[in-house]
């Protein structure tokens, strides 16, 4: 799906991150880890298309797909005025438009994302009154309703508790389950170690991509 060749991502033409080769096959469930400030985010974004690479190049045989983009938590702003179910509503794009008003089935769906992540009876609240866990349930529920070839989240469990991270975690292993393409930036070892079948280890001077057989993803 996606082919790394050399490539460098950064800022204003200085690179962050080694030269990085691999490839990122239709279906695969990736962690990118490494210390802060390595360049994860930068990766990400850089293969989300936001910027553009420092050096070398990205490639995508069978062209860029829709990407399910799950931002880092504190890059977001919380505080715009609508509520939970107009923000999952939002998954549904581009199947339905902001001039078409969503129909019964896709109530339906929308709701049964809600359930998923437990936030059904938070529909109609305002989306500034949530806590950071709230949120983050939210935004998975977009993310998991939106069903992407390609799904990118950069550090989905940081500042949840343990409970919603299994939450999280069994919507990360049910996408990947239903064929979707998982890339995401992780700072929790064990889960990384445990559920992600492929790992690539970001250093300063180098990177390594690991690849192991791994049970059942779902959490
Ligand atoms: N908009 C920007 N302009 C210039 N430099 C930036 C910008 N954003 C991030 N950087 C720098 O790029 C480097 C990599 O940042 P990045 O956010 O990709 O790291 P990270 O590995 O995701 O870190 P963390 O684990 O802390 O989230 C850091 O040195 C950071 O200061």
């Amino acid at each position: 799906m996606i082919e790394l060749q050399a490539l460098r991502v950064g800022y204003d033409s200085s690179p962050v991150t080694p030269a990085i080769s691999g490839s990122l096959a239709q279906g695969s469930m990736t962690a990118i880890v490494g210390d802060n400030g390595c360049g994860k985010s930068t990766l990400l974004k850089t293969l989300a298309g936001f910027l553009p690479p420092v050096k070398g190049s990205v490639h995508w045989p069978k062209g860029r797909p829709v990407i399910g983009w799950l931002a880092q938590r504190n890059t977001l702003e919380s505080d715009f005025p609508i509520v939970v179910q107009d923000v999952v509503n939002m998954g549904l794009w581009p199947k339905v438009s902001l001039f078409r008003s969503i129909g019964r089935s896709e109530r339906l769906r929308v709701a049964a994302a809600l359930e998923r992540v437990g936030m059904l009876h938070l529909a109609r609240t305002p989306v500034e009154t949530l806590s950071g866990g709230q949120f983050q349930r939210m935004l998975f529920a977009r993310v998991w309703l939106q069903q992407a070839p390609l799904v990118m989240l950069d550090e989905p469990l940081t500042g949840v508790d343990e409970n919603t991270s299994h939450v999280l975690m069994s919507l990360i292993g049910e996408m990947h389950q239903r064929g979707q393409t998982i890339l995401a930036v992780l700072h929790d070892t064990p889960r990384v170690n445990r559920y992600f079948p492929a790992v690539l280890r970001l250093g300063s001077a180098s990177c390594e991509w690991q690849m192991q057989a791994k049970k059942a993803c779902v959490a």
